[in-house]
């Protein structure tokens, strides 16, 4: 099925972005939520990312209106998905929403359509559970902003055809993504999996008092991340043994690093209070950074995009 015409589903901070990308590529698009308030706000976000990339050059000026142009926004669900190949859903993150969302697409999109749910972790089987058409889902997890990084972890669910989950990886990677398959269903995927660990540990460090909220930050901004940035971790590993490689790396460090394992977090729940914590330590942090790479929200996330996109144009992604 030739995919001419997507749907997305929920506008917020993931569904915006989605809608810029699949306009960004030329698609018509059809962005939907419950309230127009939301839509006008999911404009006024998809006007900045535009105006972001031409600030840096990807596209012109020119070209913001034509863009902005393929964007159509609704709050009725027939006119959003009757005639779409591609619905891609970024409505909030838990069964019982999605469960809804799906009946009410289900009553007007094509029997044949592929939905992709954005989920940040829950499983497809699950989401799928109560559709009239569970062949048709599949996961479409991306890294926000979806409109520059190019990650999409696909995951199917038990009653998911192979042939949609090739169809969206065929979509997605014509888009421009860099579409993972996952061989099974994993909550939290691979690489949010991977995030939370890192978080866990950060919270871990900064409830002990080793260090700052920002500090942990940096050792990871101008640490880790730079070279997680150009390859993954066992690559990196792998340079780290020298000629000896990944296992004369860890034949010699194995000892210091059981210590470090058995000193580590392995709570279950963030503590009691931690995210109220965070956010007053963010605030702080970044109220305090220098002008130029961002010290409001909105600033930072131009500052975000700013140097994204100059790291895509590195990996020759856009
Ligand atoms: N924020 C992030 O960094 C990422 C989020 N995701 C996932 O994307 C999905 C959306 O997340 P965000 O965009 O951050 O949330 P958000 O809160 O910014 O947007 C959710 C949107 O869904 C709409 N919505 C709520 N109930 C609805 C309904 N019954 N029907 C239609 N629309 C409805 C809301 O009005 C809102 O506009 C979630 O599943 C999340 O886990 C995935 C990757 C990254
Ligand atoms: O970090 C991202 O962009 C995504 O992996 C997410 O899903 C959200 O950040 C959120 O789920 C926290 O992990």
């Amino acid at each position: 099925m030739e995919i001419k015409k997507v749907a997305c589903i929920g506008s917020g901070v993931i569904g915006s972005s989605w809608a810029t990308g699949f306009a960004l590529k030329g698609y018509p698009v059809m962005l939907y939520d419950i309230d127009e308030k939301f839509l006008k706000t999911a404009k006024e976000r998809i006007a900045a990312n535009l105006k972001y990339l031409a600030k840096n050059k990807v596209i012109t000026e020119e070209q913001i209106k034509e863009i902005m142009g393929r964007v159509s926004y609704t709050t009725d669900m027939e006119t959003a998905v009757r005639d779409v190949q591609f619905i891609q859903e970024s409505v909030l993150e838990n069964y019982d929403t999605k469960h809804k969302v799906i009946a009410e697409v289900e009553k007007y999109a094509p029997a044949d359509a592929i939905y992709a749910s954005s989920t940040s972790g829950l499983l497809i089987t699950e989401i799928a559970k109560y559709a009239k058409h569970p062949e048709r889902f599949i996961g479409g997890h991306p890294y926000n902003p979806p409109h520059l990084i190019p990650l999409v972890e696909i995951t199917k669910g038990e009653k998911t055809t192979d042939a949609v989950v090739e169809a969206g990886k065929a979509f997605y990677k014509s888009v421009g993504k860099e579409p993972v398959v996952l061989n099974k269903e994993a909550l939290g995927f691979i690489s949010n999996r991977i995030q939370q660990a890192v978080f866990r540990e950060v919270t871990e460090l900064v409830t002990r008092g080793v260090c700052s909220l920002e500090d942990a930050g940096k050792a990871v901004t101008f640490g880790p991340a730079l070279r997680w940035a150009i390859m993954g971790p066992a690559e990196i590993f792998q340079l780290g043994g020298g000629e000896k490689g990944i296992d004369g790396l860890f034949k010699m460090v194995e000892g210091s690093v059981n210590m470090w394992l058995d000193d580590m977090a392995d709570w279950k729940r963030y503590p009691a209070g931690w995210w109220d914590y965070c956010r007053k330590e963010v605030d702080k942090s970044i109220a305090a950074r220098p002008k130029e790479i961002g010290n409001t929200d909105a600033s930072l996330a131009e500052y975000r995009d700013d140097m994204l996109i100059a790291l895509l144009k590195l990996h020759n992604k856009l």
